[in-house]
């Protein structure tokens, strides 16, 4: 379970976060959806203790991810913003040292980088140097890297962006089964299709706080709109920064 209560944060004279408190369960797939600029990676960041907010708590189970950070990171897998590969290394290699940052070691680091290399469909890649590779198959890499630990949580930001069709479906079936076998995941999106497609909750976030919060249905039936595109819309005022 992630837990964030009362998050503060400026850089200067913006607030990225203003007060921002919402719960995501296990076995749920929780959405923050938000325009740009309105502190979903910030978020992200604090929750995974990569950046320390002015104030408020961000708890993953019982760790304060504000006292504890590396604490906090060893219970989360983390699919950042932009990821950067080491290019000389092979998929394999790359995902065995994010596996060893983990403190998985001999046989077990290896048994969990073949499983996790087989389940994302990577064996013809898992040789390659990654220099040269797609948006696609960088994206299966940095995602094998995220989970290769089996982490309780999982936290994407905007996973989905620049990705085709195909890689869009694998990324979708593995947090779909990754929700069934009770992770808490947590990702943010400015994309309105992908969180109606796989949220079970979304936090509504604009101006760095919650503008509302519930399922894509409940959302809808709190603005008397169908679609949740139109109900995002009547939330937080404007279609500014959104996508479809
Ligand atoms: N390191 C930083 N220095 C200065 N301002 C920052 C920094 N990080 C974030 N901000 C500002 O804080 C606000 C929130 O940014 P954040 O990246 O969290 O938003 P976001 O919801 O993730 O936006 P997007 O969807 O565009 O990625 C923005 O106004 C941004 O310019």
């Amino acid at each position: 379970m992630i837990s964030v209560q009362n998050l503060t944060k400026s850089f200067g004279d913006v607030r990225a976060l203003d007060g921002l408190t919402f719960h995501a369960p296990d076995g749920q797939i929780t959405g923050l959806l938000g325009p740009n600029g309105a502190g979903k990676t910030t978020c992200l960041r604090t929750i995974y203790g990569l950046q320390k907010a002015d104030s408020g708590q961000a708890l993953i189970d019982t760790v304060d991810a504000l006292l504890d950070p590396l604490a906090a990171r060893r219970l989360i897998g983390i699919f950042p913003d932009k990821f950067g590969l080491y290019e000389r290394l092979t998929a394999q290699e790359q995902i065995a040292f994010f596996a060893e940052l983990h403190g998985l070691k001999g046989a077990e680091r290896n048994q969990a980088v073949t499983a996790v290399i087989e389940r994302l469909g990577m064996t013809e890649l898992a040789h390659r140097r990654s220099a040269g590779f797609s948006q696609g198959q960088r994206m299966k890499v940095a995602l094998a890297q995220a989970i290769v630990h089996q982490p309780k949580h999982l936290i994407l930001d905007e996973p989905s962006r620049g990705l085709d069709v195909m890689s869009t479906r694998i990324l979708r079936d593995l947090l779909r089964e990754l929700r069934a076998q009770g992770t808490c995941i947590l990702f943010s999106s400015h994309v309105m299709q992908e969180v109606a497609a796989l949220c079970d909750r979304v936090v509504v976030v604009a101006q760095g706080k919650v503008a509302a919060e519930g399922s894509p249905d409940e959302l809808c039936a709190m603005t008397g709109e169908s679609a949740l595109e139109e109900a995002f819309v009547k939330i937080i005022g404007t279609d500014e920064g959104i996508a479809a």
